[in-house]
């Protein structure tokens, strides 16, 4: 699995105001959105293209265009959703596709509540987004839901992400011959005794939506 932690001015503040207990819902909307874009930036470096002539008004130029098929988008609600406006700016011709999962706060196991998805992702390049990778219980079940499927590459875009959340995941998919892709703003410290990212920014989805 390749892991990469944007090292970038403008994400390290915009992280660091995330963090903060004071932001309320509509700026932590706001610095979502942006951060998203800046990371999706990188995620897509391996985006496929195929190569494509187009006419300036002087002379034909040689130049690349998004491949066939089109790279599937998958928030997992309800905190990914807060990611998607900012991918789909990077990523207007992308599809989108959703995955409801919870994870219990007693067991902290991730359960699949809704899945709307095409049947067959067969090579198809997926970008999965969700702010916060804790134990990897989530984003393991999602990334294997999609192989499942026949996707052939897998980038996740994550805020943040512990260094537990980040080996487990590497472990589940050591086998396989995808790749796994992890893209985050930050890796933190540890997680707590309740499956919590330390420093980390709270809930994600609380602070994205209120508490439900
Ligand atoms: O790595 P894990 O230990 O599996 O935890 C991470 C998951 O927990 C949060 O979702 P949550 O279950 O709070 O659902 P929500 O988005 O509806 O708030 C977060 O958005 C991830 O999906
Ligand atoms: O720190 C954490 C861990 C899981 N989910 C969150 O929203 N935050
Ligand atoms: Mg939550």
């Amino acid at each position: 699995m390749q892991t990469l932690a944007v090292d970038h001015p403008l994400v390290a503040h915009k992280l660091t105001t995330l963090r903060d207990i004071r932001t309320d819902s509509p700026t932590f909307r706001r610095l979502t959105d942006e951060l998203v874009t800046l990371l999706a930036y990188e995620a897509t470096r391996d985006v496929r293209v195929a190569e494509a002539t187009v006419q300036t008004p002087l002379v034909p130029a040689q130049g690349v265009q998004l491949a066939s098929p089109k790279p599937l988008v998958v928030p997992i609600l309800r905190a990914g959703l807060g990611m998607l406006d900012g991918m789909t700016r990077l990523l207007p011709t992308a599809e989108v596709g959703f995955l409801g999962m919870v994870r219990d706060e007693g067991t902290l196991q991730a359960e699949t509540y809704a899945t709307r998805l095409p049947d067959d992702l067969s090579g198809r390049q997926c970008y999965v987004l969700d702010p916060m990778l804790a134990t990897g219980g989530t984003l393991a079940a999602a990334i294997r839901l999609l192989f499942d499927r026949g996707a052939d590459d897998v980038t996740a875009i994550c805020l943040l992400a512990a260094p537990e959340g980040l080996k487990q995941v590497e472990q589940t998919f050591a086998d396989d011959a995808a790749p796994v892709r992890v893209v985050t703003a930050a890796i933190d410290s540890h997680l707590n005794e309740q499956g919590f990212i330390e420093p980390g920014l709270g809930d994600a989805g609380d602070r994205l939506y209120g508490v439900v």
